[in-house]
């Protein structure tokens, strides 16, 4: 017997408002309930490929499986191994033959079952398969949830950085059904946190402040967890909404990303050291170098510092298990970074906390002295 779908107790809905492309994102607890009504909503009669990795096959694939066959809908697991490395070539060809070999068609969906990785890797397949499939994401982590499952960046890694292959493809629907968290590993949400901070760090002083004060809330789950994913996805649905394919501000979402990525490359995309963890550092380099500029005063360092390290985020370059390359290294990884033109460097500098800006042509010595100085050598 197929069990009744539970309803959730309350949900909010945060549209991205991209003409044609626009779609919603769903967030509340038990939400993930009502993925194959909304999938048949959209798409009636498709069928889906969803794909996951080990870890959340095992919490929360037969319950996905079983909402859509509820609906109807046929499903066809694809599973990869967990982690950063799982965005490789290899990984992509293995998921693009998978859903050729299970007669996903035109007008059939993948659904991304997952974290940021998985989101990632599934959207790019998605991008290339036939030339493009409708996607679905159903982010399982707090960093997919309030950054990664928006927006349409999907793609893999190369040996050169991060992300460096890949697409603009928007999911058709967004998922985010917060009572998966309950049972997400701590380091994993910690580092989802680091998005939510970016958030308050990059435009919103007044959101930064009331993290300062109710981090511990959104830690612990409840009103307080739901509002910051809220405000998080609402900032980036506005943000993506103005500039989809990133020819202008919405490289504020970058920030802390350019410093990040390079160590996040040299940490070999593993264990050592997770993206949302290299982007709380990233955050606060870029604030110390800003500072180093003349670009802010007052005490905005020392309050991201605090902040982050209280949250149990690394802050110090010190704090990267095993280190991170020389500079010379970090900075051919920073030269590949997809923000440069014409071999000119841009970083997301700051004000001041919610004064984010993109700076354009940064004087790559500045940048080498301060790393060299930031990691002691
Ligand atoms: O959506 C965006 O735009 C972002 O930059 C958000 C980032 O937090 C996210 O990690 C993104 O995938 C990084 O994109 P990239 O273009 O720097 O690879």
């Amino acid at each position: 017997m197929i069990a009744p779908q539970r309803q959730p107790a309350t949900e909010t809905i945060v549209p991205v408002a991209l003409g044609e492309r626009a779609y919603d994102i769903v967030i509340g607890r038990d939400t993930i309930e009502t993925l194959g009504a909304r999938i048949k909503a959209l798409r009636p009669g498709a069928r889906v490929a969803i794909l996951t990795d080990e870890n959340v096959a095992r919490a929360h694939l037969d319950n996905v499986t079983a909402i859509l066959t509820a609906s109807g809908i046929e499903a066809t697991p694809i599973v990869v191994a967990p982690g950063e490395g799982s965005k490789s070539y290899k990984n992509f060809e293995t998921v693009c033959e998978a859903i050729i070999a299970a007669r996903i068609e035109r007008n059939d969906l993948v659904v991304a079952l997952g974290g940021g990785v998985i989101g990632d890797l599934a959207g790019f397949a998605a991008a290339s398969v036939r030339r493009g499939l409708d996607f679905v994401q159903v982010p399982t982590s707090l960093l997919a949830m309030v950054d990664s499952s928006v927006g349409g960046k999907t793609g893999i890694n190369s040996r050169h950085g991060k992300n460096l292959i890949g697409a603009f493809h928007q999911p058709i629907l967004v998922i985010a059904d917060t009572a998966v968290l309950d049972t997400l590993p701590e380091r994993e949400f910690r580092a989802g946190y680091a998005e939510v901070a970016k958030y308050g760090l990059l435009g919103d002083a007044d959101f930064f402040t009331w993290l300062e004060t109710n981090w511990r809330d959104v830690y612990a789950g409840g009103a307080a967890r739901e509002h910051a994913i809220a405000v998080s996805c609402r900032a980036k649905a506005a943000i993506v909404a103005r500039d989809e394919r990133e020819t202008g501000d919405r490289a504020l979402l970058n920030l802390g990303h350019t410093f990040g990525h390079a160590f996040e490359a040299g940490a070999g995309y593993s264990q050592r050291l997770l993206h949302g963890e290299a982007v709380a550092l990233g955050c606060v380099l870029a604030f110390e170098f800003s500072e180093r500029q003349g670009l802010l005063g007052g005490n905005s360092v020392s309050r991201v510092r605090a902040h982050l390290a209280e949250a149990g985020l690394p802050t110090k370059i010190n704090d990267v298990q095993g280190g991170v390359p020389d500079v010379d290294r970090l900075m051919e990884l920073i030269a590949q970074d997809k923000k440069v033109k014409r071999g000119k460097l841009t970083f997301i500098l700051v004000r001041g906390v919610g004064q984010a800006f993109v700076a354009n042509d940064v004087d790559p010595a500045a940048i080498r002295a301060f790393l060299a100085e930031k990691r002691g050598s």
